[in-house]
């Protein structure tokens, strides 16, 4: 038997990656934007990626009653005392594309110094935080299952590769010569803050399916 699990983003980059992590689990995938014609008023003003994860999955598990997996996710770089943060997607105005949120990124740490430089010293180091909720609109508590994952590494002056989205230009790998946009898709699957999460919540989505089994043969028989 599948069960369907919405997606709870717009970002269709996040939707691809969640697809490939998902893989292999019983479950048939939809995204939000593909299952609601009008995008839901979700307000993402919590102080932690893990609210923000939360209230994505309310938000989609309560519209369209189904298994809802949201990922709320960011860049901290040291040197800013840890933003963008949670302000990552609108780093440079509300609206910003991701083109424009990496040059606010490199005009903030050029006025700090020299970022060729800079980029081999450790303030410009930085990370990847993802925090990923799941939802059941049916579970009897309600309580959201949240997990964390983060990815090390440090920003350069010079963007590199183009898959992936977002600050991956500029985010080089700690122990590797090799930005995130350098990597494929498989190849960042295997390292991103978002799989590292991910790897904590699959057995989670098993063991809410092995249990959503029980119930429905214990209705049957
Ligand atoms: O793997 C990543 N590689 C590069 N950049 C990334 C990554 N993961 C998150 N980021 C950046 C992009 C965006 O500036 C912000 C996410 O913001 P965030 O609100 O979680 O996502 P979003 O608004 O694009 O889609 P949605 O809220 O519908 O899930 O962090
Ligand atoms: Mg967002």
């Amino acid at each position: 038997m599948k069960h369907t699990l919405v997606l709870a983003t717009h970002n269709r980059n996040k939707v691809e990656e969640l697809r490939g992590l998902l893989a292999g689990l019983p479950l048939d995938i939809v995204a939000l934007p593909d299952v609601l014609p009008q995008a839901l008023p979700v307000v993402e003003d919590g102080r932690t990626f893990v609210e923000n994860a939360v209230k994505k999955a309310r938000a989609a598990a309560h519209a369209t009653m189904m298994l809802a997996l949201a990922d709320d996710s960011g860049l901290e770089v040291d040197a800013l005392d840890g933003r963008p943060g949670v302000y990552s997607a609108r780093f440079a105005h509300e609206r910003a594309t991701d083109s424009e949120n990496n040059a606010a990124l490199l005009d903030e740490l050029e006025a700090l110094g020299d970022p060729v430089s800079a980029a081999q010293n450790k303030s410009y180091v930085a990370r990847f935080r993802c925090a990923l909720a799941l939802v059941d609109p049916f579970a009897k508590d309600g309580e959201p299952k949240v997990v964390e994952g983060a990815c090390e590494g440090r920003i350069t002056s010079i963007p590199r590769g183009s898959g992936g989205f977002g600050y991956d230009p500029l985010f080089v790998l700690a122990g590797m010569d090799k930005t995130m946009a350098e990597l494929t898709e498989d190849e960042k699957n295997r390292v991103s803050h978002r799989s590292k999460a991910f790897a904590a919540m699959r057995p989670v989505i098993s063991e809410l399916i092995v249990a959503r089994e029980q119930q429905i043969r214990g209705i049957c028989e």
